[in-house]
C-alpha cells in the first residue's frame, strides 16, 4: 500500500456519526494528496497529541448518490469539538474497500470490526515507542 500522509481541516457534515456512536472527523484536504478510495487503520495528530483512528475516503454509497468524495476520521479514545481544527493522518494499514450496507445496524457493525482491527494494527507501534523510550534515554545520559 503507498502510503498516504496529508493535513487538513475540520468541517461540519451530517452530524450522523455521532447518533451511532461513531462521531467521524470530515476532512477539507488538497484533492492532490489522495490518490485512492477504502478505509485504512490511520495515525492521527491533533494538537500535539497522537492517536490511533479510523479512516473512510468514499461516497458513502450506503446514504449518498455516489459522486461526492468525503474524507472522514473516527479517532479511538478521543471526545471533544474538532470543529475548525486541523489534523495530520498518516495511512498504516489499508482495511478494507468502502462497501453499500443495507442499513445503519451493518454499518455499525462492520465500524465496530474497523475499530478492532486498528487497534491490533495501529497501537502496537505506540508501545513499541514506549518501551524503546526509556533504554535510548538512559544510553543518551
Ligand atoms: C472507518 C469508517 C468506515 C466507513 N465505511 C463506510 C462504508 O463502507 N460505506 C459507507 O457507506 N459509509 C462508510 N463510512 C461513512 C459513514 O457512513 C459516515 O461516517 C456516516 O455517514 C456519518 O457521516 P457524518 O460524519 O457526515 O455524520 C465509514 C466511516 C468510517 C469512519
Ligand atoms: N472520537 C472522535 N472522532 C472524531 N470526531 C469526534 C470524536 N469525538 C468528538 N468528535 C467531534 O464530532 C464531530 C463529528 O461528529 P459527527 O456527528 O460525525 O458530525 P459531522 O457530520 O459534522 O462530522 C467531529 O468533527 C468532532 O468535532
Amino acid at each position: 500500500m503507498n502510503k498516504l500522509n496529508f493535513t487538513g481541516h475540520v468541517v461540519s457534515g451530517k452530524q450522523l456519526g455521532r447518533t451511532i456512536g461513531f462521531p467521524t472527523a470530515n476532512l477539507v484536504v488538497n484533492r492532490t494528496q489522495i490518490d485512492t478510495h477504502g478505509v485504512f487503520a490511520v495515525t492521527v495528530h491533533h494538537a500535539g497529541n497522537q492517536y490511533a483512528g479510523v479512516m473512510n475516503i468514499g461516497v458513502r454509497p450506503s446514504f449518498e448518490d455516489g459522486t461526492h468524495t468525503t474524507v472522514e476520521v473516527h479517532i479511538l479514545d478521543f471526545a471533544g469539538d474538532l470543529y475548525g481544527d486541523t489534523l495530520t493522518v498518516e495511512t498504516i494499514a489499508f482495511l478494507r474497500p468502502e462497501q453499500a450496507f443495507e442499513n445503519l445496524e451493518a454499518l455499525v457493525a462492520q465500524l465496530k470490526e474497523d475499530v478492532r482491527q486498528a487497534r491490533k494494527l495501529v497501537e502496537p507501534n505506540y508501545m513499541y515507542a514506549r518501551m524503546m523510550t526509556p533504554p535510548v534515554t538512559l544510553a543518551l545520559a
